[in-house]
């Protein structure tokens, strides 16, 4: 299926000549191409796409575009020189301009459909013929895939432009979402967090849409006025994005014989998912059945662990549904998220994100999830009863697994050899009871304190007499189970590799966004730099900026505590 003829790229790459070619990798949608396609022979309009795994489109670049920023990190990783991101080439390129991409590239890239489901149900009626056959990658679109370094990896500009997914919608991405998708992307990669990556972000100085948003201070919860802001491409890079709303669309059309191509246009998919990004891992040797289980399995655990994982850094997604959960078992979409600064069970930073998606409760949230991405490889396994069971129970089994990664996670965070399920819940009642900022917290936690005064610094109230005695006890307590007497400096290092010191404040992103859109993008630089080493200390110039409490101001300030528009 998957046509592969790309190379190793040698280190530092400089110019985009090596760049490898587009992989193929399954059907095309040609049976229903656009009548109306334009005259650059793209497809700008919503339509049903109804079969194949993409549809070819060409991004629409950005006009009078400028470069704002690029990944040192990750060009590190791939091998690239940093001089690259400032050639014409690779400028043109990841503007959305795809005219004189060198050969292997191809000039044009691919959109892929999913299904949507949130929180488990499925639905239909989000395109504009309430199908769901228009509903896929509206402002997402693929370029080219490529091995770096051994490494295969995919790219996507994100806001290049409508796509048959469009729903109408303009096919871009503000330059405010986008700063924030690039840096958070390489943030959350600093943290330690699977997560899709960020390469590059371009401006552009002529167009603008307009979006809605709140006036300057406000506290509403919806926001008042449309406020225009300059368009963007970021390109992020991943193993591949195939999501798991991506198999539901193929499963449910498979489930409904849709066409007679449905089930083995499910089956192409699920390989391509394993080919992608659980090669190595998962015995090629094996029935396609039994390679279906472990698939399962892997799944499982890398969903389970990448939950844990936000919950230990303060991160919570917001609309976790089936289309922002790749199967990868990675981080995506970084929209409507946020990182929780006052610890709150119920931390949601999206107002259109709802309950079922705050931060403590991701771990259900990605149960939901799994159990869509099961039921999108049952069609499969109709004629393998055994393994149909044994992928339920694997299914089952998600919510003690994820239970297990949580309680390690919180173990970790604190230092203990076990999970103490009393120390932990004690400890979250009085996090909330004296309004502790949850990163800070955990931070001041990591220097082992003996006094309770010393983790008073990350309250946002003055906790009366009561609550410092309560603190006390709490602090007496954990002291014994970390065995704080003889192991304090190997408990407090262990912690701080967990309990990171710089995490992502959204009122200190602001300003970045705000400065980037006057076409200042010094903030950007610096915030990357403070972010990329989230574990470390770092200058007490930079402590005194970025490691603080949330001003009182900025608490219910629409844009900043809460937003309603994440694109
Ligand atoms: N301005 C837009 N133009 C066209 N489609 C859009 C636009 N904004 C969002 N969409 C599409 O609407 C759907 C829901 O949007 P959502 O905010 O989850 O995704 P996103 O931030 O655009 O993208 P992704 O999940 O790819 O990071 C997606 O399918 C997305 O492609
Ligand atoms: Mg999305």
């Amino acid at each position: 299926m998957a046509h592969d003829n790309s190379s190793d790229l040698n280190p530092k790459v400089t110019t985009m000549k090596g760049f490898a070619k587009l992989a193929d990798y399954s059907l095309v949608d040609s049976l229903n191409a656009d009548p109306e396609s334009d005259s650059d022979g793209n497809e700008h309009h919503p339509r049903q796409v109804f079969s194949g795994h993409y549809v070819p489109v060409k991004p629409t670049p950005l006009p009078g575009f400028e470069y704002v920023a690029h990944s040192n990190t990750l060009f590190e990783e791939l091998g690239l020189d940093d001089a690259l991101a400032l050639t014409e080439t690779f400028q043109e390129v990841f503007s959305g301009d795809l005219l004189n991409a060198p050969a292997p590239m191809l000039k044009s890239g691919w959109a892929t459909g999913y299904a949507l489901s949130i929180y488990g149900t499925e639905y239909t009626q989000q395109c504009p013929f309430r199908t769901g056959n228009g509903y896929g990658d509206g402002r997402a679109m693929s370029i080219f895939e490529g091995v770096f370094k051994g490494k295969r990896w995919e790219m996507q500009l994100k806001g290049g432009g409508r796509t048959p997914y469009c729903r109408g919608g303009d096919g871009r991405a503000v330059l405010r979402s986008s700063v924030r998708e690039f840096l958070a992307q390489e943030a959350m990669h600093a943290l330690g967090i699977p997560t899709s990556r960020s390469l590059s972000l371009f401006v552009s100085k002529t167009e603008q849409v307009h979006r809605p948003w709140y006036h300057e201070g406000s506290q509403s919860t919806d926001p008042e006025i449309m406020v225009s802001n300059p368009v963007a491409i970021s390109t992020r890079v991943a193993p591949s994005f195939i999501r798991v709303g991506q198999l539901e669309l193929f499963a449910r059309r498979a489930r409904t014989n849709e066409h007679p191509n449905a089930l083995k246009e499910l089956e192409m998919i699920v390989q391509h998912l394993i080919d992608r990004e659980y090669k190595g891992e998962i015995d090629l040797a094996l029935s396609f059945s039994k390679q279906l289980i472990q698939l399962a399995e892997l799944f499982r655990e890398r969903l389970s662990s990448l939950v844990a994982n936000w919950i230990r850094v303060g991160y919570c997604q917001g609309n976790f549904n089936g289309d922002n959960c790749p199967a990868g078992g990675y981080t995506l979409d970084y929209g409507p998220f946020g990182f929780c600064e006052m610890f709150d069970p119920t931390f949601q930073p999206w107002t259109g994100g709802g309950r079922h998606f705050s931060f403590l409760n991701q771990p259900l949230a990605a149960q939901q999830n799994f159990s869509m991405f099961c039921k999108s490889l049952e069609p499969l396994l109709q004629d393998e009863p055994k393994a149909h069971e044994e992928l339920l129970q694997i299914r089952n089994g998600f919510i003690h697994m994820m239970e297990l990664k949580v309680e390690s996670m919180w173990a970790l965070k604190l230092g203990l050899a076990q999970y103490d399920s009393e120390l932990v819940l004690q400890l979250l009642k009085l996090m909330v009871s004296t309004r502790a900022d949850f990163n800070m917290f955990f931070r001041e936690l990591s220097h082992v304190p003996k006094d309770a005064s010393a983790l008073c610094s990350t309250f946002y109230i003055e906790p009366t007499e009561e609550q410092l005695t309560q603190w006390q006890h709490w602090l007496n307590q954990w002291r014994i189970a970390i065995n704080a007497d003889e192991q304090q400096d190997s408990v407090s290092k262990a912690m701080k590799q967990v309990n990171p010191k710089y995490t992502w404040r959204e009122w200190l992103i602001v300003p970045a966004y705000q400065q980037a859109e006057q076409g200042n993008y010094a903030l950007i630089k610096e915030l990357q730099k403070v972010l990329n080493n989230p574990y470390q200390e770092q200058s007490q110039e930079v402590e005194d900026k970025y490691y603080r409490l949330r001003p009182e101001e900025f608490y219910r300030m629409g844009g900043v505590s809460h937003y309603s528009c994440s694109s």
